[in-house]
């Protein structure tokens, strides 16, 4: 569920430190998953370089996604409602949550997806398709990566205990693509509306992958509850400890 902590206005503006600085992981690097699991532990969030996925994919997905987006309500409204794939405007999850994003959401599978792609938005959004799967493809190798040295970092053996779950082709895990439309100005017709994005929410998987197009919004809470602001980086990917990954001690 997404949760309204704070009006929306004061939850921004409770959230502009840009302090701590943000755990940089380079996967290039031999050390990394040491860098991994720390980072893990102690923030629950990274910044992703040298990650591997084309600029290329993240590119044509981009300029597809955009064409998408920008297309009349009426017509995007065809690849809806989210059921549990397709496209979403408003309405988040199935709780009744609402927040000023519009977004698909799809399986990772690539097989799946071939298949709800098709049913969704028409035979006709072929190079939208073609573009979602090799970005797909390449975040999911990524993702493997990451999630192998996580297991290695922790000592857990087999070093695939995270990745196999990601690999099943009928894993659970989601894609999703948010597209922020610019916010008007409180007028009578908003006002009292949740004007923020997406709400404060943890994500139910192991880690999320996170990627801008060069756009600030994005928040994370530290342990001591304070949020910080995420400086959003055109070439890189952020990860976020998702409930399945994180583990309490009992205290
Ligand atoms: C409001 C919600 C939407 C969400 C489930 C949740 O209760 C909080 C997390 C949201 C999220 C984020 C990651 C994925 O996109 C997602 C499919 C998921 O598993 O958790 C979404 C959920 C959703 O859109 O249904
Ligand atoms: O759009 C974003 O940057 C993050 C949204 C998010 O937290 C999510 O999709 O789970
Ligand atoms: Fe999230």
């Amino acid at each position: 569920m997404v949760v309204m902590s704070k009006p929306a206005m004061e939850h921004h503006c409770a959230a502009t430190t840009l302090f701590p600085e943000i755990p940089l992981i380079d996967l290039s690097k031999p050390d990394s998953k040491n860098l991994i699991v720390k980072a893990c532990e102690e923030f629950g969030f990274f910044k992703l370089i040298n990650h591997g996925v084309p600029t290329e994919f993240i590119t044509r997905l981009e300029s597809e996604a955009i064409k998408f987006f920008s297309l009349p309500l009426s017509e995007k409204e065809k690849a809806g409602p989210v059921d549990p794939f397709g496209y979403g405007n408003k309405k988040i999850g199935s709780n009744g949550d609402v927040g000023w994003v519009e977004y698909i959401l799809l399986t990772t599978s690539n097989e799946a997806n071939y298949q709800k792609f098709s049913a969704i938005f028409g035979e006709a959004a072929e190079k939208f398709r073609f573009a979602v799967n090799d970005y797909v493809s390449a975040v999911k190798k990524m993702a493997y990566e990451i999630l192998e040295m996580l297991a290695d970092g922790l000592k857990i053996q087999p070093r695939n205990v995270f990745s196999k779950l990601l690999m099943d082709e009928e894993s659970d895990s989601a894609f999703r693509l948010n597209h922020y439309p610019p916010c008007p100005e409180l007028n009578q017709e908003t006002n009292g509306m949740n004007l923020i994005g997406f709400g404060e929410h943890t994500d139910p998987q192991i880690i999320s992958v996170l990627r801008s197009n060069n756009i600030s919004g994005l928040q994370i809470s530290l342990k001591d509850g304070n949020w910080i602001s995420i400086p959003p980086d055109q070439n890189s990917f952020f990860i976020n400890v998702g409930d399945s990954l994180q583990v309490q001690r009992p205290p």
